[in-house]
């Protein structure tokens, strides 16, 4: 994107286009990604005639993050600076600028799930008042009563998950309740903390946000409401009743339904857009917001995921996520709203150890070559040789593990692999992980199992032919990589067809059909249902092993 025109360059008004070109109707759809801000617009025949992003690290360098975060001292807080994402939503398409066709926008966007935003106390004044001649996160710098947003890496709220449990009678029953047990991520838990330990920084916040509804927010020049689909990732919405839950609010802080506003279906048309927009970007003023969600809810629209179906996201965090009918919440992943279609649920399961974990091997075994790292999984055979690995830099999600654990085929843990071997291990660990958890939740790969790949891993063959031969099913991917962009720009068309009655299936049916990427090689099913159930098994002995140290390191005169 050209950073002049994108930030401080000013824009034609609408009216000089407008009079020379008749409107031509698109969506823009915005990813707030954990390391980069994606954008891409798309037309009413569903092509996308314009994809960028901006890096984080490498294009915002004034904030000093690493992979698009701040990981604190104690290795489990984890934030984002909130003026960068303010910053970066300025960042609008240059294409759409420029004098040509006028663009009938409306606007969708999908950022990573549980982050929160807390805006002071006459923060809202600010925001209905911007003046177009300034850039808006100077306007905005003093309106965060928290100026760095805990985001979906944090896992500093074990206190707060327990406290939160026990107050609602368990993890089941929470579970239960809001579609998962507490998760640290879980935004009720970010609050209650937040609460507990700087209780003057919470009584000058006025809204609470996600980062989707902090997004949208920011487009309309007022407090957005939170969606349905994002604020189950919250661990305070009752998702069948779709209201907040009261007992859970109570559990993690005072007044704080007031804070939050209430939710509303993930299809809602929350305003237009705001006269800033209109007034420095040219944004037509019939410019409409749709309500913001998750990336995740995004991408299940921008797959256009149907029953069956099996998405895998393989962006910074992995996530693995099905279109669901009845909710079964359990102990392990998470039930969301579903974002196209009020009546129905999503399943997520998310692993925290995903591409960056891949870059660590890759740096370490192949000098930071994705060519060469896909020669080692060609190089190698299905099922390693029976060595298999586990791979958790960072105190993984889904299951809590954390460390490096190899095993030869004997189930001896060794300390180290052959770097191609290396290699396999870590991708076959990673699917095998993701199949053993998805059948968990209930999922079984059927003869006519689909599954759709998206995020940044899915651009590699090589690793999208370890996914297909370990689930035994072909892997379909689309046109773009970005499927949170684009899903968010469908469900913005989708946004304005509602009251009409369109379900979004049909809404949809003229976008390009995801392409076969990999189909299973003959003989992998041997392969691999012999390795999965040893794979659940050592799995299982890690575990134990975690909670045995666990608790002698909590018994007195065993410091650990
Ligand atoms: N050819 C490739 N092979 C494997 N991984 C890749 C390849 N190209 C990009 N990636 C991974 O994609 C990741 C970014 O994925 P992306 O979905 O854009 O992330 P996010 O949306 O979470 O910011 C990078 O961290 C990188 O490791
Ligand atoms: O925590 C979750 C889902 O529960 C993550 O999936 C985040 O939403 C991060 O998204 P990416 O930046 O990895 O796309």
């Amino acid at each position: 994107m050209d950073e002049d025109v994108l930030t401080d360059g000013r824009a034609p008004g609408p009216s000089a286009a407008m009079a020379e070109h008749p409107a031509r109707p698109c969506c823009l759809g915005w990813d707030f990604s954990t390391q980069q801000v994606k954008v891409v617009a798309v037309d009413a025949e569903l092509n996308v005639f314009y994809e960028d992003s901006v890096n984080f690290d490498r294009d915002l360098l004034e904030y000093g993050t690493q992979g698009g975060v701040h990981v604190h001292e104690d290795g489990l807080t984890v934030t984002s600076p909130v003026l960068m994402w303010v910053q970066v939503s300025t960042r609008i398409p240059d294409p759409l600028l420029r004098p040509g066709p006028h663009w009938e926008m409306e606007v969708g966007l999908a950022p990573r799930q549980h982050g929160s935003v807390y805006w002071k106390t006459g923060a809202s004044g600010v925001l209905t008042s911007l003046s177009p001649d300034l850039l808006l996160h100077k306007q905005l710098q003093a309106c965060f009563s928290i100026r760095d947003s805990p985001v979906w890496m944090d896992s500093s709220t074990t206190a707060q998950c327990r406290q939160l449990e026990a107050a609602v009678g368990g993890a089941q029953a929470l579970s239960g309740l809001t579609g998962s047990r507490a998760y640290e991520r879980f935004t009720g838990n970010q609050i209650a903390k937040i609460y507990q330990q700087n209780p003057e920084a919470y009584s000058h916040t006025e809204r609470i946000s996600l980062v989707s509804s902090f997004a949208a927010s920011l487009f309309l020049g007022s407090y957005s409401p939170i969606d349905y689909s994002d604020g189950s990732g919250m661990n305070l919405l009752q998702i069948q009743d779709k209201v907040w839950s009261q007992v859970c609010l109570g559990a993690c802080a005072p007044h704080l339904e007031e804070k939050l506003g209430s939710p509303v279906p993930s299809c809602s048309v929350v305003g237009a857009i705001s006269s800033y927009y209109v007034q420095r970007y040219g944004f037509s003023p019939g410019c409409k917001v749709v309500a913001f969600t998750g990336d995740n809810p995004a991408s299940l629209a921008g797959m256009r995921l149907e029953e069956g179906d099996i998405a895998v996201s393989l962006g910074t965090s992995d996530t693995l996520f099905l279109w669901l009918r009845e909710p079964m919440p359990a102990l392990e992943g998470h039930i969301f709203c579903n974002p196209v279609d009020a009546r129905h649920y999503m399943a997520l399961l998310c692993f925290k150890n995903g591409s960056l974990m891949r870059e660590k091997i890759r740096d370490e075994s192949v000098c930071c070559s994705w060519s060469d790292f896909s020669e080692a999984l060609q190089s190698t055979e299905m099922g390693n040789g029976g060595n298999l690995g586990f791979y958790f830099d960072v105190m993984e999600i889904t299951p809590e593990i954390i460390g490096r654990h190899r095993f030869s085929t004997e189930n001896h843990q060794v300390s180290a692999f052959p770097r191609a071997v290396e290699i396999r291990a870590l991708i076959e660990g990673q699917f095998m992980a993701k199949r053993i958890h998805a059948e968990a939740l209930g999922y079984r790969v059927m003869p006519k199992t689909k599954i759709l790949a998206t995020g940044g891993a899915s651009h590699n063959r090589d690793i999208l032919q370890v996914l297909a031969d370990v689930f035994g099913a072909p892997v379909y991917v689309t046109d773009t990589a970005n499927s949170a962009c684009v899903g968010s720009a469908y469900r913005a068309f989708h946004g304005l067809a509602a009251g009409t009655d369109v379900p979004f299936s049909e809404l949809v049916k003229l976008a390009p059909n995801p392409r076969l990427a990999a189909t299973p090689t003959a003989g992998a099913s041997q392969v691999y249902e012999a390795l999965l159930p040893r794979y659940a098994k050592l799995e299982q002995r890690i575990l134990s092993q975690i909670r045995g140290l666990r608790s002698e390191c909590l018994r007195p005169r065993h410091p650990c």
